[in-house]
């Protein structure tokens, strides 16, 4: 079964249908930005980065398809990329990255338009390899923050000391284009030999630790167990933890940090239990432009998630359900942001952003 969540070549996207996953390791064409955005509000692809990958590379799956008569000047394709991206920008609202992508791909629209020694074909060429660009950077970018997490932990804990650590969500492969973040830093440990053990969240409604994370693990055999997400608190009572590393939606310029729903909960028990917390994510995933975690808007799902089990309704009819799909932890709770740059506390990351 492959782990590669996004295959691209030549204006062809497939995305893993993440949907059937473990079960079922299905490809599907992504041939529009309408296949992209129902792709990415089912959850088919999921994952900050993976989804604004998938997004960008869907407008360049659209252009690859456009001939010369179909291109008649800049300002018409201008037209036709704004609607495309704007509409893109409303699959899911949580995670930065998409709304980052889109205003670049928008930025370097408007510089292209006003640039008279590019013509409207160059100008389709240029959009497309700055969409195609974001894949190669992305794996790159993971590969940083796995070797900067992994040195952050492994300078803390003595000589020769394998380390335990607890992961929520799924943050992997399948998650970005490859590698992953805080799954991408648990691979690095394990690379050098100092994974002693992990521990992965069910991470309820969706469930993409039980099914996307503990299959990771299972697939690169790194020693690791499954635990729901109501057994944090006795596990860090009962077991030497070193450290959590989870990923990040959306981090503001003060350090909160969205991420899945029961992040927070993991941060104050990591807290209480003198547990290092650790946010790993690409500089795409912060957001400059807002203070703090109050700013985040965190999208609500729907209440089958809940309510449902593999399409069989487990919980009593009638029953009310709150169903957000993220929570913000605050600043304090966080011993420090892995980013490609390198470890940074959540009162020093303005440092890393525009002025
Ligand atoms: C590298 S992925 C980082 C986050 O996007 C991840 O932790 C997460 O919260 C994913 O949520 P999801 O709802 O599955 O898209």
């Amino acid at each position: 079964m492959s782990l590669k969540s996004i295959k691209y070549e030549q204006g062809q996207l497939q995305i893993l249908d993440q949907l059937l996953l473990p079960a079922k390791s299905v490809y599907i064409d992504l041939k529009t930005v309408q296949d992209a955005w129902s792709a990415i509000n089912t959850m088919q692809v999921r994952g900050a980065p993976a989804i604004a990958i998938v997004g960008c590379l869907s407008v360049a799956v659209e252009l690859h398809k456009k001939d010369a008569s179909s291109l008649t000047n800049k300002n018409d394709l201008k037209t036709e990329l704004v609607s495309k991206l704007r509409y893109l920008a409303t699959s899911r609202p949580t995670a930065v990255n998409l709304t980052k992508e889109i205003d670049a791909l928008l930025s370097t629209v408007d510089r292209l338009v006003a640039d008279d020694s590019v013509d409207v074909t160059s100008m389709k060429l240029k959009i497309i390899e700055s969409a195609e660009r974001l894949l190669a950077k992305d794996v790159s970018d993971n590969m940083a923050i796995g070797q900067v997490g992994a040195n952050s932990l492994l300078t803390s804990v003595l000589d020769g000391v394998n380390v335990t650590v607890l992961t929520h969500c799924n943050t992997g492969s399948l998650a970005t284009s490859g590698y992953g973040t805080a799954l991408g830093v648990i691979r690095r440990l394990h690379e050098l030999d100092r994974i002693a053990h992990v521990y992965c969240t069910e991470t309820r409604p969706y469930m993409q630790g039980a099914r996307l994370t503990a299959y990771e693990l299972v697939y690169e055999g790194i020693p690791s167990t499954l635990i729901c997400d109501s057994m944090v608190a006795a596990l860090f009572k009962k077991t030497c933890v070193h450290a959590v590393f989870v990923g990040a939606d959306r981090v503001a310029r003060n350090g909160d940090t969205a991420n899945k729903i029961g992040t927070y909960q993991i941060a104050v028990l990591a807290k209480y239990h003198g547990i290092l917390f650790y946010v790993c994510a690409p500089l795409s995933s912060v957001d400059f432009s807002i203070e703090s975690g109050d700013h985040i808007t965190i999208e609500e799902r729907a209440e089958s998630e809940m309510t449902d089990v593999a399409g069989q309704r487990i919980a009593a009819e009638g029953i009310k359900c709150w169903n957000p799909a993220f929570d913000v932890t605050p600043a304090s709770l966080i011993t420090g942001i892995i980013t490609e740059k390198g470890c940074i506390t959540p009162n020093e990351l303005h440092k890393l952003g525009p002025v």
